[in-house]
């Protein structure tokens, strides 16, 4: 473990990064769990396969299909807590309430929101193999509300290489004073 590591190795934490599709989630959330020695999840585990054949066809989820989704996702969060206190999620996190719900688990909670021009998004995505097309990328700016001036949110610039997004994050993550009641969970 390096020293930023060791620094934050003593408390719970919940880093969400969050984000549209393509925009690194998972591949900064990779370099995270490795650098910070963090727990992984990720949140495309929790679609049913009813939404992987809808967004794979080429239709977006709507607040409807995220519900189940979002239940899905929030008792494994609720469930696993006490066993992995220091975890990382990739998340999209498009909806303000579906982040307040995320809040809502009780934990020293960080979101990294990854941002970059929609053509940068665009090229990646269409570089990778993966269910959700290229072509459902407006509709995941048309769902996102903005998180400035939101608590609890950081927002990085995609437009860097991932060991620098990764530096970036954990100096964050380092100076980042949670919220008193979420401090002692
Ligand atoms: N900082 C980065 N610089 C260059 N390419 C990146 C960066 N982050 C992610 N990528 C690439 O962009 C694509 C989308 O990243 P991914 O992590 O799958 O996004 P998401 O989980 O948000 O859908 C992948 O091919 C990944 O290798
Ligand atoms: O619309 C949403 O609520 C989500 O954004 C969701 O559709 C997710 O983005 C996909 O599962 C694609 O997965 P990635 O975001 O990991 O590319």
């Amino acid at each position: 473990m390096d020293d930023a590591a060791t620094k934050l190795s003593a408390r719970p934490l919940l880093l969400v990064v969050m984000g549209v599709s393509g925009s690194g989630k998972s591949t900064l959330a990779r370099a995270l769990a490795e650098r910070l020695e963090l727990a992984l999840f990720e949140a495309d585990d929790f679609h049913s396969a009813a939404a992987v054949a809808r967004m794979r066809s080429g239709l977006p989820l709507t607040n409807e299909w995220r519900e189940p989704w979002m239940d899905a996702l929030c008792q494994h969060l609720s469930r696993t807590r006490a066993s992995v206190p220091r975890r990382v999620l990739a998340w999209s996190g498009l909806q303000r309430d579906h982040r307040a719900r995320i809040l809502e688990l009780g934990e020293p909670t960080l979101f990294l929101h990854l941002v970059g021009p929609p053509a940068l998004v665009a090229s990646r995505m269409a570089a990778r193999e993966h269910f959700f097309p290229a072509s459902l990328l407006d509709s995941q700016y048309a769902a996102l509300d903005p998180t400035a001036g939101e608590a609890n949110v950081v927002e990085l610039d995609i437009g860097v290489p991932v060991e620098r997004l990764c530096a970036v994050a954990v100096e964050h993550v380092r100076m980042w004073q949670p919220p008193k009641a979420a401090d002692g969970c």
